[in-house]
């Protein structure tokens, strides 16, 4: 299957399926990571409604005193900064639908830990989005540690093209995946 029908495929699943249970667990497992346990600055993706939820992990991650950033995404010329989330008063939708933070910003791509999102992900960490190649720009640079939160049922095989960039780990409800990000 080539990239726009698994995209498609996973995206339906998303929009059908009731994750809550799920969540739970994932959540509980990237909080026992070390790498969660020792990252002060946390970039992540503010969710739509059909994607794993990320506001737990933003609200956990603010009680634990860690910085939390999330994407600022130029449109037009596909490029994508991190800025400093404080509250959600600072909200607003952007262009696509996707909340982000209001100007002023304050930007950190220097992130410790990076929860990268995705429609599909296959067991070695490589990732389908949304195909702006916003995360595989980002990744190209990124020194940090990446990781993925998937359901069981967004993993697939995934044949990846030169410009993907796949992560260091896919947590999912019943594995945790090391990829061959190096
Ligand atoms: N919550 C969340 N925020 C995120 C991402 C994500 O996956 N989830 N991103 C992850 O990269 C970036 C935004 N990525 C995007 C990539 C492409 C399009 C886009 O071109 N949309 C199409 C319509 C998409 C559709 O309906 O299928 C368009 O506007 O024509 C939008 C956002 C940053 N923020
Ligand atoms: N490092 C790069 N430099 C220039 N173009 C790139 C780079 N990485 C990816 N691209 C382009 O971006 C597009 C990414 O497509 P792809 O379907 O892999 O995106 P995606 O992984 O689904 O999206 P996202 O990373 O936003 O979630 C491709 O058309 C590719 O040519």
């Amino acid at each position: 299957m080539n990239k726009k029908n698994i995209r498609q495929e996973k995206l339906a699943f998303l929009k059908s399926s009731n994750k809550y249970n799920e969540e739970v667990i994932l959540l509980r497992k990237l909080f026992e990571l070390d790498e969660w346990k020792n990252a002060s600055a946390v970039g992540v993706t503010l969710s739509m409604s059909h994607e794993i939820n990320t506001y737990e992990i933003i609200k956990f991650a603010l009680i634990q005193g860690k910085k939390v950033y999330v994407p600022h995404c130029d449109y037009k010329n596909k490029s994508m900064n991190f800025v400093k989330f404080t509250s959600p008063d600072t909200l607003y939708k952007d262009d696509k639908g996707i909340m982000a933070v209001k100007e002023p910003h304050v930007i950190n791509n220097q992130l410790d830990l990076l929860i990268v999102p995705g429609v599909a992900f296959s067991e070695s960490g490589y990732r389908i989005g949304y195909g702006g190649g916003f995360y595989d720009r980002f990744l190209a640079q990124f020194k940090g540690t990446a990781v993925s939160i998937s359901l069981e049922g967004q993993l697939t095989s995934i044949e990846p093209e030169v410009f993907d960039e796949p992560v260091h780990l896919v947590i999912t409800e019943q594995r945790t995946l090391t990829g061959v990000r190096i």
